[in-house]
């Protein structure tokens, strides 16, 4: 049985109403799960409790066996989170803020450095390394950002919506990255409102719909339960809809 990486039981989060409803979910080692969801059914407030950004109201969290309730610092130094909307320290380059950030996370600075020049190439801004972040577009912040989350090479990498926004350029680099670091052992979780993304990258997806998981497989597997009660080999799109609205 492989090592699971994320282990959600019963995770709880209500705000003026219920966001999260006792999810189960496990991630194994190794694999890119793609979480998909209509907007507002609780994936970014999941994402933010794995994190350490939000308390759950209740349930536990295990991230590669450690209970990150109890011990977040322990967790958080194998976990990257990147935001949908993440901030940079702007007046920074992307090499200083990567410098800055590999600083915080305890890396040496040879490795730091070495590892920020790896990032900046394959995400095709090594030409533009000593520009001030501030001038750079959205698509562009986006990459540094998403460097700088992978600057202390964690095991496990949480993105919410890590695609949204890219040009086809900057897509086809990121999920080359997001690959590769798969390919290298990782696991990746991401969230994602493009259901092509998930049809191409994710070894298995998610659906959760009003803070519940709903359907979770293969796509494969995914579209045989689908098949099974409508008698057609259902696409992606088809099955979401479905599954996605209420009632
Ligand atoms: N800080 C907050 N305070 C109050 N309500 C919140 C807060 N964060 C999220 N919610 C509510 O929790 C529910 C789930 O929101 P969440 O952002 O997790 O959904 P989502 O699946 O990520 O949606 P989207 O696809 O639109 O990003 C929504 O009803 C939202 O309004």
């Amino acid at each position: 049985m492989p090592e699971l990486a994320l282990e959600l039981s019963g995770l709880r989060k209500v705000f003026a109403k219920v966001a999260v409803d006792d999810l189960d979910l496990r991630v194994r080692g190794g694999e890119l799960y793609a979480l998909l969801g209509p907007n507002g059914a609780g994936k970014t407030t999941t994402l933010r409790m794995v994190a350490g950004l939000q308390r759950p109201d209740a349930g536990g969290i295990r991230v590669f066996g450690v209970d990150a309730l109890a011990e977040p610092i322990a967790a958080k130094q194998i976990t990257a989170w990147l935001p949908d909307e993440p901030l940079l320290y702007d007046k920074l380059s992307p090499l200083e803020y990567l410098e800055f950030v590999a600083g915080l996370w305890n890396v040496a600075p040879g490795a730091g450095l070495e590892r920020a020049e790896i990032l900046l190439r394959q995400l095709e801004l090594w030409d533009e390394r000593d520009a001030r972040c501030e001038g750079f577009s959205r698509g562009m912040k986006q990459k540094v950002a998403l460097a700088g989350a992978l600057i202390h090479e964690p095991r496990l990498l949480i993105l919410d919506e890590p695609l949204t926004g890219l040009d086809a350029g900057a897509s086809r680099q990121v999920k080359d990255l997001l690959m590769a670091r798969v390919a290298a052992g990782a696991t990746i979780i991401l969230t994602t409102h493009i259901l092509e993304v998930a049809e191409r990258l994710a070894d298995r997806i998610g659906i959760i719909r009003s803070g519940r998981l709903v359907a979770e497989g293969t796509l494969a597997e995914l579209r045989a339960e689908r098949g099974a009660t409508d008698g057609a080999a259902a696409t992606l799109e088809e099955m979401f809809l479905a599954l996605a609205s209420p009632g």
